[in-house]
């Protein structure tokens, strides 16, 4: 029996899965890191931190499945994407913490970008839209705060990678320097058409070439992980929003799926050519694979998950995410309490990087369940917001929403997602659908499996169906857009 290996670098864990070759997981090995908030709107992770829970788990789950390693045929990565690290080529050693997706330290670069008339070169050459969420501008500030960086990147010792570079030059022994078409796309400074570094945008932030990595399509030999004598290819990488469209067989113009992590992510494959957005949607790169490259359209929502980890981590409100299920459903009237979780400002379709969370329709009644009740009911109503742009963009009309991620397993969220959508959402049995993606893309690479083995008919877990009628959804939605309108340019000076 051959098996593959998943990593999943996410934002508050490092994961390996092992997929036999059914496409079966096999065994799964998670541990938590930490999550650094220097400031306000600051986030960062030690990336030795992140490469050392990430071949721990990996070390972990060969010896707890007792695996022999010439029995893995290959490894993929997905990762958080867009959170960035620059380190030194010699030593080895980071020259500052990553800088986390949801980071908002760098929003007085992207003004001056604006100010600069870029933002139409952004869209239409990266496909984004210029906001501190993307690689960028982090890349700038570290050069420009960190003492002697910029010196260092201009003479060529200094690299910069999202985080797949950065495990991928470390499990390569320091040889290879290398990212994949997806997190590319989500740098701000690669051109997703003409698939290279943009030099316009380079300059403007003042990026040496020679910090960055070689892009490699999705499904690619990009080098070998040395363990135990055996060598074993790393034969995937996707940025795990990417690879949870992969896993979700989301293969055909149209299809779509949502994925619940600590920010939850809508995308929707558009085919081989890119289609821009009207509504505040993304352009980007969904996978290269055999010679072709698929574009999607994305929804990001920066706080979701991490909202539950608020309540449990920051008010000490609950000790487990899976507690907001009962205590949501202990209310059962209509919930007056709105919370819009903006806490690093709003991505689609509003971005807008100074607006700050907020609690409305509080009364001397509100208790815990309320506001755990409106927390998970926040996740449903940016998602709403997504699905109406989406729609809109595409004019194509989902049937369904295909979900996954660690917090569609609460039942109440899924069941208020399908009834403030007005469409029913569809849970299937393997909810790790990001795993798999890579581990698709790495199977597909070595021979295990074929594109068309990546069955998009796969059990489903339950399937929602929405009950609110047209009066309660529009008027419940209404009051979560006034509730988002309140909270807009918060911090802006
Ligand atoms: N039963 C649950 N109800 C609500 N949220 C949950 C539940 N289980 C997990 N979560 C949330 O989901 C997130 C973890 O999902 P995961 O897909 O592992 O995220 P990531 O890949 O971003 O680290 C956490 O933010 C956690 O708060
Ligand atoms: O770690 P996740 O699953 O929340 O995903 C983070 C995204 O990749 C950020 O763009």
């Amino acid at each position: 029996m051959k098996y593959i290996i998943s990593l999943d670098q996410g934002t508050t864990s490092s994961r390996a899965l092992l997929v036999d070759e059914a496409g079966q997981i096999k065994g799964m090995v998670q541990k938590e890191f930490k999550q650094i908030f220097p400031k306000s709107g600051w986030v960062e992770h030690d990336p030795k931190e992140i490469l050392d829970t990430q071949l721990g788990v990996l070390d972990e789950l060969i010896e707890k499945e007792r695996i022999a390693p010439e029995d893995i045929a290959a490894i993929g990565i997905t990762n958080q994407r867009e959170t960035t690290m620059v380190w030194d080529k010699i030593t080895g050693e980071p020259v500052y913490n990553a800088i986390v997706w949801q980071d908002k330290r760098t929003a007085d670069i992207c003004e001056n970008l604006k100010n600069r008339g870029l933002t139409e070169h952004v869209r239409k050459t990266t496909g984004l839209v210029i906001d501190s969420y993307f690689s960028g501008t982090k890349v700038k500030w570290i050069l420009d705060n960190v003492e002697g960086a910029r010196q260092k990147a201009e003479n060529g010792d200094l690299l910069m990678g999202t985080v797949d570079s950065w495990l991928v030059w470390n499990m390569t022994n320091k040889e290879k320097h290398v990212t994949d078409y997806t997190n590319a796309s989500r740098t701000m400074i690669y051109d997703i058409v003409e698939l290279k570094w943009d030099e316009k945008l380079l300059k403007a932030l003042g990026i040496p070439k020679l910090m960055l990595p070689e892009v490699k399509p999705s499904a690619h030999h990009f080098g070998d992980y040395e363990f135990r004598g055996v060598k074993i290819p790393i034969a995937g990488i996707a940025g795990d929003q990417q690879a949870a469209l992969f896993g979700q067989a989301c293969f055909k113009k149209g299809t779509a799926k949502n994925t619940y992590g600590t920010g939850c992510f809508m995308l929707m494959n558009t085919g081989e050519n890119p289609q821009f957005s009207k509504n505040g949607l993304l352009t980007t790169i969904a996978y290269g694979l055999d010679g072709k490259i698929n574009y999607a359209l994305e929804g990001s929502i920066f706080i979701a998950g991490a909202a539950i980890q608020w309540l449990r981590d920051g008010l000490e409100l609950i000790k487990d995410a899976k507690e907001t299920e009962a205590l949501a459903e202990s209310v059962e009237d209509e919930n007056p309490v709105y919370v819009v979780p903006a806490f690093a400002g709003l991505g689609a379709p509003y971005w807008d990087m100074y607006a700050r969370g907020a609690i409305f329709g509080l009364t001397r009644d509100t208790g815990k369940a309320h506001l755990a009740k409106a927390t998970l009911e926040s996740l449903a109503y940016q998602t709403k917001d997504i699905l109406k742009a989406m729609e809109d963009d595409s004019g194509i009309q989902l049937k369904n929403l295909r979900v996954d991620g660690g917090a569609c397993a609460n039942n109440y969220l899924m069941q208020f997602q399908a009834d403030i959508l007005d469409s029913e959402v569809h849970r299937p049995e393997v909810i790790e659908s990001t795993a798999m993606g890579a581990a698709f893309l790495a199977g597909i690479h070595v021979g295990v499996w074929k594109q068309e083995d990546v069955d998009e008919s796969r059990p489903m877990n339950r399937i929602f169906k929405p009950s609110f009628d047209r009066v309660k959804r529009k008027r419940l939605y209404k009051k979560w857009q006034k509730a988002v309108e309140r909270t807009k340019g918060w911090e802006e000076q």
